[in-house]
C-alpha cells in the first residue's frame, strides 16, 4: 500500500492497539499524524524510498540513511512531540514510516497491526445463520465459602466431592454436563472455586458463562464473596438465578421463612433486581443436602436459558473455538487440558492452536473420563496431544492442518517478541532521557562542562548497572528455563537484564537490538552459527552453549566483569630523604632529592607518597619523573643504595628526613 494522506491517518489509528504505549508516546503519534499531514498538504510530490527500513533505527542512523542534517532531524523530532531526543535516540519503524511521511517520502506500509490477541483472528469462519442450533447453557456457581457450592454440584453429579475433597475445598476448575430430571434438557455446570484465594480463576470462569447461581447461605446472608461474586456476574454480564441454601437447617417452618426473608431484604438493599419487586432474577430456596427444590433449580435455569435464546454454530464444517478450563501435564498421558467447546464440533484428529502451542487431537473424554468421539459447544472434554501445556483461560480455534498451526504460532511468537522489542525501545529511550537530563542538571549545579556519556546505555544513575542480555534458545522450554535462572542474577551494583528471549537462530532484528542496547547475545542449543552472526561487524558478543549451568556461569561471570573495580595499596619499596642537591639546566635551578633506598627496589615512574614526621603525613601522593645513580639515569635502584629523585608536578617542597614510600595499586579481586 502507497500511503496518501488518508491512509497515513489510517495507518496511526491502526498502530495504536499494536502495543501498549506509555501516554507521552501516545501523544507523540498524535501530534507526528498532525505534522506529517501538514508536511504532506504542502506538496505532491512524494519521494521514494530508496533504503530498508529496519525494525530499530537510532536517529544518527535515520540522518545518514536520510541525509537529513542530525540537527535537523532532532529540531524536527523535538516539534513532532518526541521529548528528550539525542542521536542515538530509537525510532521503531512505524515512527520512522511517520517521520519520513513528514519529509514527503512514499512510504510503503510495512509495519503490521497484529497483537497476540488479534493473530488467528483471520482462522475464524464467518457466523452463518444456517447454521446456529440451541446449545446447553453454561452455568457457574458463585458465592461465599462455605455456603454450598460444591453441595450443589455434588448433588447435581451425585458424586461424592464434598466428602473426598482435602479440606473441603473445590482446588481447580471442572466441568460436567447434566440432564434435567423434568424437562430432560442439558445443562453444562463450571465448578469454579469458592477460595477467596483461587479469585483469579473465578473471574475466568465467569467469563465464558451464561448463567451464574448465585448461592446464598440461608443462615448466613451475603458475606463478602457474595458481593465480590456477584460484582464479577454483573461485570461480566452474566444472567443470575440466585439459590437460598442451607434451608433444611431450620426445622421451624417461622424460622425457615424469617430466614429466607432476610436474604431477600438484603438482595434488595444490594440492589439485586429480584423477580419480588419485578425484576427478572429468580430465587429458588433449596436444600442441597436433601435435595429440596432442586429440580426447581434446575428448571429455573432452564426457563432462563430459553428466554436467552442461546444458539451456538455446530457441525465439521464449522471452525471449531473453544476455551481451555483446566491444563496439566500428567505421567501417563502427557499435556491434558479440559477444554470446553464454544462453537464447531471437536473430533479426533483435528488441529487446534492456543497460547504459543497447538495440538493434533489425540483422545477425547468426557466428565466420566470415558472416551467419546466428538463434543459439541457448550461441552466440556478431556483431550490430549498438546504439543506444550496451554494455559488455563486461553481461548482455541482450529486451524486446518499442522503446519498452518505451525505458522500461526510462529507468528504470534514473532509478533510478541516485537512488542517486547519496541517495549524495551521506550524504556531504553525514557532511560537514556532520565540519565541525560539528571547529568545535565548535576552539571549546572556544579558549573562543569557537559561531557559525552552516552555510549553507555545499560547504566542508571540510580540503582544498580543493568548489563543487558538477548536469550535465543532451540525450544521455548530452554527458553524460559534459561530466563528463570538468569533473571534474578546480579546484586545492589549490577544487575542482569535480559532485553529480549526467543526461539531460534539470532535474525537481523536480535542483532539490531544488541547493538542498540549493547547486549551480549546467549546462544543455547542451537547447533552451529552462521558466520555473518559470531563474527558479526558491530562485535556484538555472540556466546555459545549447550548446557545451562555453563550459561549461567558465563552471565555471573559478565556480571562480575561489569562491577566497579576496587583497588588496594601495597606497599613494594622505600626510600629516605637524605640530602638535598640544587642543579641549574638552562637558567634554572632545579632540586634533586638524594635517598637511600632502604627496603625493595625503586623504579623510574613508580607510584610514590612523600610522608613527614612522626603523624606520617603525606605531603606528596605522585610519580617518580627522574632516577639517578650517580650521573647517570637508572631504571631501578635496589635497596642500600642512593640515588637521585625528581618528583613529577614539579613537586621540590620536600625535606630531609621525609621518608618515601613506593606502592601499587593492586586489583582486588571481586565476586557477585
Ligand atoms: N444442612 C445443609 N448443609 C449443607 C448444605 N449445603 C452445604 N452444606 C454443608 O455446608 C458445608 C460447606 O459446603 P460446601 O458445598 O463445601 O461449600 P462451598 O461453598 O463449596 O465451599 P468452598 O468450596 O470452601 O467455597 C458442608 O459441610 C456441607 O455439607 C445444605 O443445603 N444443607
Amino acid at each position: 500500500m502507497i500511503r496518501s494522506l488518508s491512509s497515513v491517518h489510517i495507518a496511526c489509528c491502526r498502530l495504536e492497539p499494536c502495543v501498549s504505549r506509555p501516554p507521552f508516546l501516545s501523544r507523540i503519534l498524535g501530534s507526528t499524524r498532525n505534522y506529517a499531514k501538514r508536511a504532506i498538504s504542502r506538496t505532491n510530490e512524494l519521494k521514494p524510498v530508496t533504503f530498508e527500513i529496519p525494525s530499530y533505527t537510532s536517529v544518527s542512523d535515520l540522518s545518514n540513511m536520510t541525509s537529513i542534517k542530525i540537527e535537523k532531524l532532532i529540531r524536527d523530532l523535538t516539534k513532532m512531540g518526541f521529548t528528550n531526543v539525542t542521536h542515538n535516540y530509537i525510532l521503531s519503524r512505524e515512527y520512522v514510516e511517520l517521520v519520513l511521511s513528514s519529509y514527503n517520502y512514499k512510504v510503503e506500509d510495512q509495519t503490521s497491526s497484529l497483537t497476540p490477541e488479534t493473530v488467528y483472528e483471520e482462522l475464524r469462519s464467518s457466523v452463518n445463520p444456517k447454521n446456529l442450533k440451541k446449545r446447553p447453557p453454561i452455568v457457574t456457581i458463585m458465592g461465599h465459602v462455605d455456603h454450598g457450592k460444591t453441595t450443589i454440584l455434588d448433588y447435581l453429579r451425585n458424586s461424592t466431592i464434598v466428602s473426598n475433597e482435602h479440606g473441603g475445598i473445590t482446588q481447580h476448575i471442572g466441568a460436567f454436563q447434566v440432564k434435567t430430571p423434568i424437562s430432560k434438557r442439558t445443562i453444562t455446570f463450571l465448578d469454579t472455586p469458592g477460595h477467596a484465594a483461587f479469585l483469579k480463576m473465578r473471574e475466568r470462569g465467569a467469563t465464558i458463562t451464561d448463567i451464574v447461581i448465585l448461592v446464598i447461605s440461608a443462615e448466613d446472608s451475603l458475606m463478602p464473596q457474595t458481593l465480590e461474586a456477584l460484582k464479577h456476574a454483573r461485570n461480566s454480564g452474566n444472567q443470575m438465578v440466585v439459590a437460598i441454601t442451607k434451608i433444611d437447617r431450620f426445622s421451624n417452618p417461622k424460622q425457615r421463612e424469617a430466614a429466607i426473608e432476610k436474604v431477600n431484604l438484603d438482595m434488595m438493599n444490594h440492589e439485586i433486581p429480584i423477580e419480588r419487586i419485578g425484576g427478572d432474577v429468580q430465587v429458588v430456596p433449596i436444600s442441597a443436602r436433601t435435595g429440596e427444590n432442586m429440580e426447581l433449580l434446575e428448571e429455573s435455569i432452564v426457563l432462563l436459558s430459553d428466554v436467552m435464546d442461546l444458539k451456538a454454530e455446530s457441525g465439521p464444517q464449522t471452525t471449531l473455538e473453544g476455551y481451555i478450563l483446566e491444563s496439566e501435564m500428567k505421567k501417563t498421558t502427557g499435556n491434558v487440558s479440559t477444554i470446553l467447546v464454544t462453537k464447531g464440533e471437536l473430533r479426533k484428529g483435528k488441529v487446534l492452536i492456543c497460547g504459543n502451542t497447538y495440538c493434533k487431537v489425540r483422545s477425547i473424554k468426557n466428565e466420566n473420563g470415558q472416551d467419546v468421539s466428538k463434543a459439541t459447544p457448550a461441552q466440556a472434554v478431556e483431550i490430549t496431544g498438546w504439543k506444550d501445556l496451554p494455559g488455563a483461560g486461553d481461548e482455541v480455534i482450529e486451524a486446518k492442518n499442522e503446519a498452518t498451526a505451525k505458522k500461526y504460532v510462529a507468528k504470534r511468537l514473532a509478533v510478541i517478541q516485537t512488542a517486547r522489542e519496541s517495549e524495551n525501545v521506550d524504556r531504553l529511550n525514557e532511560q537514556r532521557a532520565t540519565k541525560a537530563l539528571s547529568k545535565l542538571k548535576k552539571v549546572s549545579e556544579s558549573g562543569e562542562g557537559l561531557q559525552n556519556s552516552e555510549n553507555d546505555p545499560g547504566v542508571e544513575e540510580n540503582g544498580p548497572k543493568k548489563v543487558n542480555f538477548i536469550v535465543k534458545g532451540d525450544v521455548s522450554g530452554s527458553v524460559e528455563a534459561i530466563v528463570e535462572s538468569i533473571a534474578s542474577l546480579g546484586n545492589e551494583e549490577v544487575k542482569c537484564n535480559i532485553v529480549t528471549a526467543s526461539v531460534g537462530v539470532p535474525n537481523e532484528n536480535d542483532m539490531k537490538m544488541a547493538r542498540i542496547t549493547g547486549s551480549k547475545l546467549l546462544c543455547f542449543n542451537l547447533g552451529p552459527l552462521p558466520h555473518e552472526i559470531v563474527n558479526n561487524k558491530d562485535e556484538i558478543e555472540v556466546a555459545q552453549f549447550n548446557v545451562i549451568y555453563k550459561l549461567i556461569e558465563d552471565v555471573t561471570e559478565t556480571l562480575t566483569d561489569n562491577l566497579k573495580p576496587i583497588y588496594e595499596t601495597k606497599q613494594v619499596a622505600s626510600a629516605e630523604i637524605r640530602d638535598i642537591f640544587n642543579f641549574s639546566v638552562r637558567k634554572k635551578t632545579i632540586k634533586i632529592a638524594g635517598c637511600k633506598v632502604l627496603s625493595g627496589q625503586v623504579s623510574r615512574n613508580a607510584t610514590v607518597k612523600i610522608i613527614r614526621g612522626a603523624d606520617e603525613k603525606v605531603v606528596y601522593d605522585g610519580t617518580i619523573l627522574s632516577l639517578k645513580q650517580g650521573k647517570e639515569d637508572a631504571s631501578l635502584v635496589k635497596k642500600n643504595n642512593e640515588c637521585g629523585i625528581t618528583f613529577g608536578d614539579d613537586f621540590e617542597s620536600y625535606e630531609p628526613g621525609d621518608k618515601i614510600v613506593v606502592y601499587e595499586k593492586v586489583k582486588v579481586p571481586r565476586y557477585l
